[in-house]
């Protein structure tokens, strides 16, 4: 597949912050890219040095094989949507998707019948037919958000950058948006580097998923690859579901704050030591069984279980007074009640553990 934009070494800085440090990345065309990480990681900053609102201090930026490191915004063919859409209030669903086409500096479209046609063809591919004449104001969240992202498609960008852009909707709508968002992407033929702080967006919309941390592009996969293998630590924690033990590798086993946990299998290299379990790859036991050779097993104090439809989360207290969480699907059996402060043990397969040093 061929590369739509790279990015070589970017450095960008705000007075003494560093905002991007050294950012290299390659996307592919034609593809549903997710960008996960934390709070001021540089998620923003990368998609504003990308589409030319911020210029970056040194790095290049090729876009479809060309430098547009300098380039302004205006000359990249690169879409923005905004998290909070930026919508014209006074306007209707049609003028503000319109206005773009006929009031852009690179050929503005002045034959009205080519701009009512254009309207008319986005408005379809977006799902807005029939809300033509409504102002903005008096349409939905996910309404609104179909009417920004008609109106960065309707110049044809030949990328689509959005950041958080289903970060206004409630949590139902956000869910339907996710679908909508991939399909009308498939329809368009361009990739979408999308922006978000939620790991679950991130695995089920990308068909890469990068992660940033720390002002760098510490992670670059499929969906799958990211979930269950983790490349250190830090992209384990953002997942939200590996428990993590800091400590170190001794040997055969790895030295954590509630002893000593066997390990086998690979060793991840990573700057930062960690021994990661997912949730759902633990059983909770009475206190009173023995691990297998092939198992490790903890010892925690039950605190509460949190219930989520199709799983179960149940909460448990270690020695170290870290608080562990196991993940039950209910697929095949009713919940278990657990004795609140009763003492368990928690057990997985040394081969299920991701382990960093
Ligand atoms: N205009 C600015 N002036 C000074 N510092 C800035 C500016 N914009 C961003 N920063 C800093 O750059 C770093 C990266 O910020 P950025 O907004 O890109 O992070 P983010 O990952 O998008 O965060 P969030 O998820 O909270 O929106 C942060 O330390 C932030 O404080």
């Amino acid at each position: 597949m061929s590369s739509v934009l790279t990015l070589t070494k970017v450095v960008k800085t705000y007075g003494d912050t560093v905002a991007l440090n050294s950012v290299d990345l390659r996307l592919p065309n034609d593809s549903y890219v997710s960008l996960l990480g934390p709070s001021g990681s540089g998620k923003t900053t990368l998609l504003r040095v990308i589409a030319g609102f911020e210029l970056p201090e040194s790095g290049s930026i090729h876009f479809l094989g060309k430098d547009v490191g300098t380039a302004p915004p205006h000359e990249r063919d690169i879409g923005f949507v905004f998290q909070n859409f930026a919508l014209f209030p006074h306007m209707t669903v049609r003028d503000n998707i319109g206005f773009g086409l006929v009031n852009r500096l690179n050929n503005p479209v002045t034959d009205t019948n080519v701009a009512q046609r254009k309207v008319r063809e986005i408005i379809a591919l977006v799902g807005l037919t029939g809300l033509e004449d409504r102002a903005v104001t008096q349409i939905s969240g996910g309404q609104k958000q179909r009417v920004a992202l008609a109106r960065t498609l309707i110049t044809e960008p030949k990328m689509v950058l959005l950041d958080e852009p289903l970060g206004a909707l409630d949590a139902n709508l956000r869910s339907r948006m996710r679908t909508e968002l991939k399909a009308i992407r498939e329809r368009c033929g361009v990739t979408f580097l999308h922006v978000t702080g939620s790991e679950t967006e991130a695995l089920a919309m990308g068909d890469i998923v990068l992660v940033l941390d720390d002002k760098r592009i510490v992670q670059q996969g499929d969906a799958d690859m990211i979930y269950n293998q983790p490349n250190s630590p830090a992209v384990a924690r953002f997942l939200n579901c590996y428990n993590l033990f800091p400590g170190q590798l001794e040997g055969e086993s790895f030295a954590s704050g509630v002893g000593k946990l066997a390990v086998s299998g690979a060793v991840h290299r990573s700057s930062t030591p960690g021994y990661a379990i997912r949730y759902d790859r633990i059983a909770i036991k009475p206190i009173s069984t023995t691990a297998a050779d092939d198992e490790v097993k903890v010892e925690g104090t039950f605190v509460a279980s949190e219930y989520t439809g199709s799983s179960i989360t149940s909460f448990f207290s270690l020695d170290d007074g870290k608080i562990f969480e196991v993940e039950t699907h209910l697929s095949h059996s009713a919940p278990k009640i657990y004795e609140p402060q009763g003492r368990y043990n928690l057990v997985w397969k040394r081969k299920d553990a991701l382990v960093y040093a």
